[in-house]
């Protein structure tokens, strides 16, 4: 099952299934053989009657998978129909391929022969793996389209669909599909279970991933011990393996782990309970929240409250002193101070102890551009949510203030408007824009160094799937700025600028798209800052504790609830 948390990319997976044969101490064939049966497994757990499988294999390795697959489940007594490709796929596939022509036939892999024949219980989707390259084009189209319901028979399909690795198609570095508009999900691909080895990659995670795979099972296939451990205990990069340290925070479809967030280990739970640590106010931070002028306080009191109930030691928020009258009512145990110019500014913050800002929500361009200096000068920890976001966007000066205790958390829109560049390589995907092409590449040669040398970590890094993803834009932005970037969305991305990162999926949960959702999660992550987490665990705990609340309220919330639903959501750990 999950090996902890980390996500490979398909570059790794790779590196690493060639360090385990180079190694001499398994075949690639018994890989094959690991991964069909773990597939054929999964199948025969939840369709235990004996019925009817259509194999479709495609010209690689995921077609060997197939082949494997179909053999477990006709010598389990299952009813086979294998259709595939007339090509000379590599050795192992070819193997797998000449043991099931010992068993039976394979008819050619046409639209035609799949529509043919009667229907079938299981449909199994051996065509694309990690392999993908580009968008399929032709019959192997043809037949993706008509399992996504062309015909108009989606939804049989979805019932019947198993994927191996994933749905075919569906680029396992980005979540999309080549060669399909970004945002459309019409015809796409959509398996009731997916089946991958290891570990997740990233597209299971992002865009149309997870509603694509359906469940997801993660199956062993032995790689452990040729797994370069990503993180070291304090929780820092090993090695400098920077493309390595991906990790998930809750990837909420996947029947591995349930809801446990694998961040949240009991040392988390009981610092985030307070039964670790100091028990005096100030020993758990002071966060300053600025906030607006008069009518445009509430986002700034949402920060606040949030910051509160994530336990920030004290809270103060600071409007101009024209709006600080609307700030009368609860919660009482907010402090409240007018702070009218960056001189003021300043001032307040000769006291050290406020540790932690939190600057955007409701607070005007205008101001947020004005107070920023003054803010990032002093380098302690803050977010940049909203109008701060759209003030830095417009001023190249204040970008150069940022440092990695900055947390920047923009939604796609704001993405776009800070780093404009970035964002229209997500909209307006080029052709395959692989750094380097997989088929070329010498993955034995990578693999055999993958656990020595520092330049093949960072060869790695360089190597990208056919699609530009969230995770490779955030890291990009993080990358630039030299600050934290989350990028919200229901596949949030956090990257640190040491390339870092976390994946926080979270599709479960659509009625967290609420006005004022964001600002509650800037104020969870500046009252994280505050009390004293690095700003990756800060922006990693608060999507997580965010996303909690918003299922402990479940649908109809408005983002007030969010705050208030903290506690049931820290009582609930397991310290
Ligand atoms: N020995 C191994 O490396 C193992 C691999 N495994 C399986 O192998 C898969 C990866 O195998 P491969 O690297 O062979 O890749 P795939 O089997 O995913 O497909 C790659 C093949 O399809 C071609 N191709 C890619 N995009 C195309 C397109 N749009 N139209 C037409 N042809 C296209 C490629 O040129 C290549 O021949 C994994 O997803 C997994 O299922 C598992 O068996 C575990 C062990
Ligand atoms: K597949």
């Amino acid at each position: 099952m999950l090996q902890g948390s980390e996500i490979l990319t398909t570059a790794q997976m790779r590196a690493i299934e060639s360090a385990a044969m180079a190694s001499g101490r398994v075949t690639g064939a018994a890989l094959m053989e690991r991964a069909g049966a773990a597939v054929a497994g999964q199948i025969r757990l939840r369709w235990p009657k004996l019925g009817r499988a259509v194999v479709l294999c495609g010209p690689g390795n995921n077609g060997g998978d197939g082949y494997v697959i179909a053999r477990h489940l006709q010598r389990a007594g299952w009813q086979l129909r294998v259709l595939g490709m007339d090509n000379a796929p590599g050795p192992d596939a070819a193997r797998m391929k000449a043991e099931w022509l010992a068993l039976g036939s394979i008819l050619p892999l046409t639209e035609d022969n799949l529509r043919a024949g009667p229907g079938a219980d299981v449909y199994v989707d051996a065509i694309f793996g990690t392999g993908l390259t580009r968008a399929p084009e032709g019959e192997i189209a043809a037949i993706l389209a008509h399992l996504g319901g062309s015909g108009g028979d989606w939804a049989f399909f979805r019932e019947r669909l198993v994927a191996v690795d994933c749905p075919s198609g569906l680029c396992l570095d980005s979540g999309a599909f080549p060669g399909r508009p970004r945002r459309s999900g019409d015809h796409d691909l959509r398996a009731r279970l997916t089946v991958a080895f290891e570990s997740p990659k990233p597209g299971h995670l992002l865009e149309r991933g997870p509603e694509c795979c359906g469940e997801l099972v993660i199956a062993d296939i032995g790689l452990g011990p040729w797994r370069v451990r990503n993180l070291n205990e304090d929780g820092t990069p090993s090695r400098g393996i920077r493309y390595a340290t991906i990790q998930a925070i809750w990837p909420d479809f996947a029947i591995a782990d349930s809801r446990r967030d694998p961040i949240m280990d009991g040392k988390r739970a009981r610092w985030l309970r307070k039964q670790d640590g100091g028990d005096h106010k100030f020993s758990h931070g002071h966060a300053l929240i600025l906030a607006g002028g008069v009518a445009r306080g509430g986002a700034a009191r949402l920060s606040a409250r949030a910051a509160l109930r994530a336990g920030a030691g004290l809270v103060t928020l600071a409007p101009p002193a024209e709006a600080l009258p609307e700030h009368a009512g609860p919660p009482d145990a907010l402090m409240r101070w007018a702070i009218d110019d960056p001189a003021e500014l300043r001032d307040m913050l000769e006291d050290r102890r406020i540790n932690a800002l939190c600057i955007g929500p409701g607070c005007g361009i205008e101001r947020a551009a004005a107070l920023l200096p003054a803010i990032l000068a002093t380098k302690r920890g803050v977010v940049l949510d909203a109008d701060a976001l759209t003030a830095l966007s417009t001023d190249p000066d204040l970008m150069a203030l940022l440092h990695e205790d900055c947390v920047l958390t923009p939604h796609a829109g704001e993405f776009a408007r800070v780093f404009p560049d970035l964002a229209a390589r997500l909209e307006h995907p080029r052709p395959p824009e692989l750094t380097r092409d997989a088929a070329a590449t010498d993955w034995t040669r990578m693999g055999r160094h993958l656990m020595e040398t520092e330049a093949y970590h960072e060869e790695l890094a360089q190597m990208r799937g056919p699609l530009y993803s969230r995770l490779d834009a955030a890291r990009d932005a993080a990358k630039r700025c030299g600050a934290l970037v989350l990028l919200k969305g229901p596949d949030t991305v956090i990257a640190a600028p040491n390339g870092q990162a976390r994946i926080h999926s979270a599709f479960d949960i659509p009625w967290l798209a609420t006005a004022g959702a964001g600002d509650v999660l800037a104020g969870i992550i500046a009252g994280l800052l505050a009390r004293g987490l690095p700003a990756l665990d800060a922006a990693g705990t608060g999507a997580w504790l965010h996303a909690q609340a918003a299922r402990q309220v479940g649908p109809g919330l408005i983002a007030d609830d969010l705050p208030e639903a903290l506690p049931a959501v820290l009582r609930g750990l397991q310290a």
